[in-house]
């Protein structure tokens, strides 16, 4: 690997004599990790049952190795049933120490494609409400389609600068994750179109963005909020300097203690002349641990006056067809009305929205909640995240695979399947886990797998 030498000078002067070691982590191959999705399975419940050689990753209770010579969990029908997420082992920490809480408003203000935000909806357990904003609309797509898959229910996905969002929610949430867009340091191993991009001038212009979206941060953190920022580069510049710049102009935060920052470095302000009280944050090193590398700080915000409430929004109203076509749907296929509203309609698209949530008026929006499908002229069709976000227990009509069965393949292809089951919707699963649905009639299941998920197996 032809790393750019500006890099490894600047490395060579920060590093010293371990510069060595960390050279020497660029001749090995990367840790590869999977975070399992506890919105679906247990850990232990999982080591059981996924058929991979896993080994725990210390600082993240759901976070485990696995080798990537032996097995395949990406190409896995689980991995489709979102049981757990791909996720390099040092992205895990940012949440890990952020820590929301069910009940709580967390945003992620540079979510896709959704690693940290589905992490940060498994610790919400579904309960409170998550907003993730995403600038790049093509990333969006990732982010909608991995909160589907890990079936989230209680997302927002919003596609805004984020000063355009600081007005709208001041002083509304407990917690903000910024993850942010940085030069990528820690990403050469894995991605090296990281490293074409990279440049001195590039990490400056990284940095002040930082700055920017911290700026706009900010006042949308409740007093006595946290917050984590945290990137995937070891330049001091995006890092401790950064937070040095924003903690100057921002007496009311203040840096707290990495919770099970044992298993990671403290950070340098010192190399960046920036404020003592940043060794509290860290650094993980990818010749220290098994990782790609990350620096994650915590700030907290000093508890104080609320500031303004934010209004609740109003959002568009539902007509009566759509909520007829979906009672109706709901009263054939649930077993009970799981999703009892407030709703609103986009288009033909029915959502289930959070009650109090500011006006969302003028902002691009993705998802305003959580997508239960589509009304129809007479008739709903259920959505993939709604089957996505089910157990079977909630289901009238249900046909489980072993994930060996072909026929589960064939489904996945796209194929209708002979069915003698009872006509009408059915959630498909594998081993019980939901997949998508199915929608029987004149003996056949028809397949109602999403077209862009269909696996090719030619
Ligand atoms: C490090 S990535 C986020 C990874 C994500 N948190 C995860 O764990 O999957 C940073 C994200 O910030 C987004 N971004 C780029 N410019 C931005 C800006 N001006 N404001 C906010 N986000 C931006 C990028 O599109 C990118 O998706």
């Amino acid at each position: 690997m032809r790393l750019p030498e500006d890099y490894v000078k600047q490395m060579e002067i920060l590093l010293k004599e371990e510069i060595d070691s960390f050279l020497s982590t660029y001749q090995e191959e990367p840790s590869r990790g999977l975070r399992i999705n506890s919105l679906k399975i247990s850990a232990d419940e999982a080591m059981d049952r996924l058929p991979f050689d896993l080994t725990p990753i210390p600082w993240c209770k759901e976070g485990f190795f696995y080798d990537h010579h032996r097995d395949r969990p990406g190409k896995h029908v689980f991995h489709a049933a979102g049981l757990y997420y791909i996720q390099d082992p040092s992205a895990m920490s940012p949440v890990e120490t952020l820590d929301p809480r069910p009940e709580e408003r967390v945003l992620d203000l540079c979510a896709a494609p959704g690693g940290k935000t589905t992490q940060l909806a498994a610790k919400m357990e579904g309960r409170g409400v998550l907003v993730a904003n995403e600038i790049s609309r093509e990333r969006r797509k990732a982010l909608v389609e991995n909160l589907e898959r890990c079936g989230v229910k209680n997302a927002i996905v919003l596609g805004e600068h984020p000063a355009h969002l600081t007005a709208r929610f001041t002083g509304w949430f407990d917690r903000i994750l910024i993850d942010a867009p940085c030069s990528g340091e820690g990403m050469f191993r894995k991605d090296p179109e990281t490293m074409e991009r990279w440049s001195i001038r590039s990490t400056e212009s990284a940095a002040d963005l930082q700055l920017e979206i911290l700026e706009a941060a900010a006042p949308m953190l409740k007093p006595g909020g946290r917050l984590t920022y945290s990137t995937c580069t070891f330049n001091p510049r995006e890092n401790e300097g950064v937070l040095d710049r924003f903690l100057g102009s921002h007496p009311e935060f203040h840096p707290v203690e990495v919770p099970g920052s044992t298993h990671f470095r403290a950070a340098r302000p010192d190399w960046a002349g920036a404020t003592e009280a940043l060794y509290k944050a860290v650094r993980l090193w990818p010749h220290c641990l098994r990782g790609e590398g990350h620096f994650v700080a915590l700030l907290e915000k000093t508890a104080g006056e609320e500031g303004t409430r934010q209004k609740p929004g109003k959002f568009p109203p539902v007509h009566g067809d759509a909520k007829q076509v979906y009672r109706q749907f709901v009263a054939e296929t649930l077993s009970t009305d799981l999703f009892p509203g407030p709703f609103t309609l986009y288009g033909d698209h029915l959502y289930q929205v959070p009650a109090d949530f500011p006006s969302m008026r003028g902002l691009v929006v993705d998802r305003p909640g959580f997508h239960l499908g589509q009304a129809k002229r007479n008739h709903f069709a259920p959505s993939h995240a709604l089957a996505l976000a089910l157990t079977p227990e909630q289901v009238k009509r249900v046909v489980s695979f072993h994930p060996d069965d072909e026929a589960l393949f064939r489904y996945l292809r796209g194929e209708a399947l002979p069915s003698d089951g009872d006509k009408g919707w059915t959630l498909v699963t594998v081993d019980r886990f939901p997949i998508g649905w199915g929608k029987v009639s004149g003996g056949l299941l028809k397949n109602h797998y999403p077209k862009w998920l269909r696996w090719d197996l030619a």
